[in-house]
């Protein structure tokens, strides 16, 4: 929870400070009015005392009443500034911490895990710094305070003031001993209730057509029973808390009033007065030490899931990024002195997942020229996309290295790198908008973060002519023209969340069209045909060849049918390269390969 306020402000620090001092006066203040009562309590017991004389002590005690409250006012609200911009500013970092986390670390926590920590999580923050910060700072000056006031006011009543304190630092003690780990798995079952949440919502449709309604509700009702019983002995034993503070306070008051009467009964008639004064002084000041302790144990109810939630938050922000940027913004030059362009290599490399020590990738070389199209085939989990994932650096190599336009990917910014790839992944992404803000993905928000100027309606970017022009060339390369002109207002036309008003098919189209729209040097399809009919995916291909000429294209397929003319086939098995040529050198030369053809192809169709 310290740790976490490094990432204050210096104006928030600088409220925090100002918020200090109004509590130290706002102390000061309470810790007046048993000098007020004192005086009023002296002023009725002297026989001859001016009734105006008790009403300007009681006036002065009301205003006093009066500039604390408003003191306490005031540094409630500086807290809650300072708890809602902190907050604010915790939120951002840690989606700016997320969209720079690579896969293996988007991996490590879980996509649940990473939404509460950066909603509920942050919730917790901010309400330690709205209600318990205060409490923090005001507790134990309140308490030490109050005690140097009372200090040798009476040996008697201070012995039971310090039992009454150490009584309730045990209890405090043992209470926080036993709930203190139940608020550490609070925030990991919290995590698990979104977890089974967020399944069941994204796999409705599964769990509808397989009956399984029961089976989830038993997965949901089993997070949501152990969260509710964790919370129910944090809540219950939080619950022996306050009554046990008021126990013990009225139990002190008791002892001092009682200790006062013995005292009191044995002092001489003239000392009896100031007995008495010195009593009520000393028992309200003893409430004030308690209160002090009392606030202290709210903080307390707060403090341990805020300390949870903080280093929660603090694993993600100080996450280590394992894919670093290098500084290059350019490709090498080539032997004539122009950059080289659309040109990617494979030397050598190997690949091994972060979290396994297996090598899914071995040994593999292969080269694509500008303009080329390499295609990869091989049966399921061979590899092939582990290997068009090193690309765009989703990944890093375990070994060789892969080269884009003869730098090693390692050394680009990934800015540079990426703007060189259009990537459309095997599951194509939607996100809500339309049509045109999905092929032009990332552009018409302005980097200074602004985006009122860029975004029109309901937060959608607006594109000028010449982008809407290339929307539509790329829609059309995407053989997606069609149906995006039979939607309510083609281009413009909303694309729900996910997608989930076009079809699979449709979605695949606009993923591709997404790519293309870029005019990339490297165009990378992770099995993007697959969801396409074989007509449709021949018009893409040729569409392709015709407006994406430049582009380097590597294609990773299934179907023969859809790489048969590739400059170059790569076959995969087991993470090791069998072959490389062409369709016809292939059938040839690669057992592998020609079983894969001879299972897709009929004899006419392989004897070319
Ligand atoms: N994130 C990951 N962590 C660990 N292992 C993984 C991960 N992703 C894939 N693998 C493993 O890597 C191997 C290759 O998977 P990959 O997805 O590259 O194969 P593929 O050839 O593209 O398969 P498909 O044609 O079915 O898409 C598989 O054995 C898979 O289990």
């Amino acid at each position: 929870m310290i740790k976490i306020s490094r990432y204050l402000s210096k104006f928030e620090w600088f409220e925090l400070f100002i918020g200090l001092l109004l509590i130290v006066a706002d102390v000061f203040l309470e810790l007046k009015l048993p000098d007020y009562m004192a005086d009023i309590t002296t002023l009725v017991e002297t026989p001859g005392s001016s009734m105006s004389d008790i009403w300007i002590a009681g006036g002065k005690m009301l205003g006093v009443s009066l500039l604390a409250m408003a003191l306490t006012v005031a540094t409630g609200f500086i807290t809650a500034r300072v708890a809602a911009s902190f907050t604010q500013r915790l939120r951002s970092e840690q989606f700016k911490k997320v969209e720079s986390f690579g896969l293996a670390e988007l991996n490590k926590f879980s996509t649940a895990s990473l939404i509460t920590r950066s909603t509920n999580d942050v919730t917790q923050i901010q309400m330690f710094i709205t209600m318990g910060l205060l409490m923090l700072a005001k507790a134990p000056i309140m308490a030490i305070w109050a005690i140097t006031k009372i200090a040798g006011k009476g040996f008697e009543w201070t012995v039971a003031t310090s039992i009454a304190v150490v009584v309730l630092i045990v209890a405090i003690a043992l209470i926080m001993m036993m709930v203190l780990p139940k608020f550490r798995s609070m925030q990991t079952l919290t995590d698990n209730i979104n977890r089974v949440a967020r399944e069941n919502l994204t796999g409705l449709r599964v769990v509808r057509a397989y009956n399984a309604e029961d089976y989830q509700q038993n997965k949901f009702d089993k997070a949501n029973n152990d969260l509710t019983s964790t919370q129910l002995f944090t809540n219950r034993a939080m619950s022996v808390m306050m009554p046990l503070m008021s126990t013990i306070m009225n139990g002190l008051m008791l002892a001092v009033y009682w200790i006062g009467a013995y005292l009191i009964e044995a002092a001489t008639l003239t000392d009896k007065l100031t007995l008495f004064s010195n009593m009520v002084v000393f028992s309200s000041y003893a409430v004030q030490v308690i209160m002090g302790f009392l606030l202290m144990s709210m903080v307390f109810v707060l403090w341990p899931r805020a300390d949870v939630s903080a280093k929660r938050i603090l694993e993600v922000l100080e996450t280590e990024i394992s894919i670093t940027d290098g500084a290059r913004e350019e490709g090498a030059a080539g032997a004539d002195g122009k950059p080289i362009r659309g040109e990617v290599e494979f030397r050598d490399v190997s690949f091994a997942y972060p979290d396994s020590v297996e090598p899914i990738l071995e040994h593999i070389n292969f080269k694509a020229e500008r303009g080329q199209t390499v295609a990869f085939i091989g049966s399921t989990g061979s590899g092939k996309t582990s290997l068009i994932n090193l690309v765009p650096r989703f990944y890093d190599v375990s070994g060789g290295q892969v080269l884009v336009d003869g730098v090693d990917v390692r050394e680009y910014t990934a800015k540079a790198l990426r703007d060189k790839i259009g990537y459309v992944p095997q599951r194509s992404v939607m996100f809500k908008g339309t049509v045109a803000t999905n092929v032009a993905f990332g552009v018409g928000d302005n980097a200074s973060g602004d985006v009122s100027e860029s975004v029109g309606d309901n937060n959608v970017p607006v594109l000028d002519a010449q982008q809407r022009e290339r929307v539509h060339t790329a829609v059309q390369v995407a053989q997606a023209e069609e149906f995006v002109n039979k939607m309510d207002g083609g281009i413009d036309a909303n694309i729900a969340q996910s997608g989930s008003n076009v079809s699979g098919g449709q979605k695949q189209r606009l993923s591709i069209a997404r790519a293309v729209w870029r005019k990339p040097e490297i165009l990378i399809f992770d099995d993007s045909f697959s969801a396409l009919d074989f007509r449709t995916d021949r018009d893409v291909r040729e569409a392709l060849a015709k407006e994406a000429v430049g582009s380097t294209k590597l294609i990773v397929a299934q179907r023969i049918g859809t790489i048969m003319d590739a400059d170059r086939i790569v076959v995969m098995d087991e993470g090791r390269v069998v072959g490389q040529g062409t369709h016809k050198e292939l059938l040839e030369t690669c057992p592998v390969y020609r079983e894969i053809a001879e299972s897709q192809l009929s004899e006419q169709e392989l004897a070319g």
